[in-house]
């Protein structure tokens, strides 16, 4: 009987496939590295053939170390990089452009001319919970169909698609019968309502984008066709399940309830918290985005993205030479005298939220002849969890103002869920719980983008309940509970704060919970 679940979790670094067993559970994994191209400065792309060569061949080495064959899978589960646009040719599938990364900053020309219009950013910001930024898809999208010789008439001829890696995948794996996204995709392209759920004509004809170029866009657990027979272990298995990546950990950590929150910390760190069926417009400069679409019924999340939290320990590591291995800056934080205030605001390309200061730089504070690099090091990791207090006080004010109702009664809001890399440093996760002044919860399985990706294709495939119903997949590993007098945290946070204001570019403050 077909009981097993496959998730492909296509992200900016690397390509993961894992086998799942209808509890859950991994069975089999494969990952391949992503390679990055930077054909100029602050542009980051991707070689559209690396990214489908990598992901069938996770998906057929998972299978194979897993002992399975494609007749046992009820579903697969595509998890991607979000933002990052592609176009291809309808007849052939072969993409027009290399992928122009979710990092690329090359349309930042566009996008200040944009922030410039009122009447231009209000409607962005009213229609797709977005600020008007490089990083979603619509100016990439516009660049491509500009810069590519023939591309803008090709594509109102309808002889082009677009779509996120997702959609780019399904197309391939599917031999090019389907077209398709999902709605939380969809939701950062920039040019999707996510109020109504639909593609916005509106924000079509600001960008200059043809309509014919686009995917149909479809639920998170839906049925979107059978991979060709060829492809996968010698069966037409059901692609079931479709989230941008960290919706798809939302979704691994099953915060199904309203207020709930997670954050992921890879090489930069996303936290999503759960708003029920309000998309509640964040004060804060935080984003509003889908966080899953099942049964035609949005669920929205806040979100705010910040760009260097593992990047700190690349930096000490390979910039630095400070340490030899990423788990060694947890060691020597540990080491660090506890009466030195130092702070880095790691701002290497500008800080994310609540900030969205692009022009930002990188700083260290209290350095004085005692300073060694025990104390840089715990800087680096503090201000992983410095930032994320920032994000939290962002979003309980959002909350506090947009879902009062949310704010009070879920009491789980309290606790943060962690996972990405980075968590395995106990150090941090320490810090942060006692900084929050809140519990940090570390789940079983850190793999939650591919679990929420399998979790979906587990629904659509009638394994799993869907998030409605009584009882959860999520299991924890461990908790942080926080031991540091508040007065002490409190204490530290100004002092944090304070390195910020002095870090921002003129003119803004370094109260993350100050209204824009
Ligand atoms: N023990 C550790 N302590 C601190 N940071 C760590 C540790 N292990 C891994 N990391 C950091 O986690 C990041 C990798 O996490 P991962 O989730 O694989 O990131 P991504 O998906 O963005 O490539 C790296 O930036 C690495 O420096
Ligand atoms: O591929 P990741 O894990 O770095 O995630 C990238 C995000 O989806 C960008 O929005």
């Amino acid at each position: 009987m077909a009981e097993l679940l496959l998730a492909l979790d296509q992200g900016t670094t690397s390509t993961r496939a894992i086998l799942f067993g209808p509890d859950l559970l991994p069975r089999a994994a494969a990952q391949r590295a992503l390679p990055q191209h930077y054909p100029a400065p602050a542009w980051v792309e991707h070689e559209p053939e690396d990214i489908w060569s990598a992901s069938l061949a996770v998906l057929r080495e998972a299978l194979a170390r897993g002992g399975a064959g494609g007749r046992e899978v009820a579903g697969l589960g595509i998890t991607n990089q979000r933002e990052t646009a592609l176009v291809w040719d309808r007849a052939t599938g072969r993409a027009i452009h290399r992928a122009i990364v979710w990092q690329d900053r090359r349309t930042a020309g566009a996008c200040a001319r944009l922030r410039g219009d009122a009447a231009a950013s209000a409607l962005v910001a009213e229609r797709t919970g977005l600020l008007p930024d490089p990083y979603f898809s619509a100016t990439k999208l516009a660049w491509i169909l500009d810069n590519v010789a023939g591309a803008r008439a090709a594509a109102e001829r309808g002889d082009l698609c677009f779509g996120t890696v997702d959609s780019f995948l399904l197309f391939r794996l599917t031999g090019g019968r389907v077209h398709a996204t999902d709605a939380t995709n969809a939701a950062r392209t920039m040019l999707f309502d996510i109020r109504r759920g639909a593609w916005d004509e509106d924000l079509l004809r600001l960008f200059r984008i043809p309509a014919a170029l686009l995917p149909e866009v479809r639920d998170c657990a839906a049925e979107f066709g059978t991979t060709e027979p060829g492809l996968l272990g010698g069966a037409a298995v059901p692609v079931r399940g479709m989230a941008g990546d960290q919706q798809a950990a939302t979704l691994g950590q099953a915060c199904f309830a309203p207020g709930m929150v997670k954050a992921t910390y890879g090489t930069g760190c996303f936290a999503l918290l759960n708003t029920g069926s309000v998309a509640v417009a964040s004060r804060h400069r935080l984003l509003t985005t889908i966080a899953w679409q099942l049964g035609g019924r949005r669920t929205y999340a806040l979100e705010g993205a910040i760009f260097a939290a593992g990047a700190t320990v690349q930096w000490l590591r390979d910039g630095l030479g400070l340490i030899a291995e990423a788990r060694e800056a947890g060691e020597l934080a540990a080491r660090a005298d506890p009466r030195q205030a130092v702070y880095l605001v790691p701002a290497f390309t500008g800080l994310g939220a609540p900030w969205w200061d692009a022009e930002a730089r990188g700083a260290l504070f209290g350095l004085t002849r005692g300073t060694t690099r025990a104390e840089i090091a715990r800087a680096a990791l503090e201000s992983v969890a410095y930032q994320t207090a920032d994000l939290l006080a962002a979003m309980e004010a959002d909350l506090a103002a947009g879902l009062p109702d949310a704010a009070a009664s879920a009491p789980e809001r309290r606790v943060l869920r962690v996972d990405g890399g980075m968590v395995a440093s106990d150090w941090t996760m320490q810090f942060l719980a006692d900084l929050l002044g809140a519990p940090v919860d570390r789940p079983t399985v850190l793999e939650t983008t591919a679990l929420g990706a399998a979790y979906l294709a587990g629904v659509q495939a009638g394994l799993r309940a869907g998030p409605e119903a009584a009882g959860t997949h999520w299991r924890r590993d461990r908790r942080f509970l926080p031991a540091m007098a508040r007065e002490e945290a409190e204490r530290r946070l100004a002092g944090w704060r304070d390195a910020v204001r002095r870090t921002l570019t003129a003119g803004r403050a370094g109260d993350p919970t100050e209204a824009c």
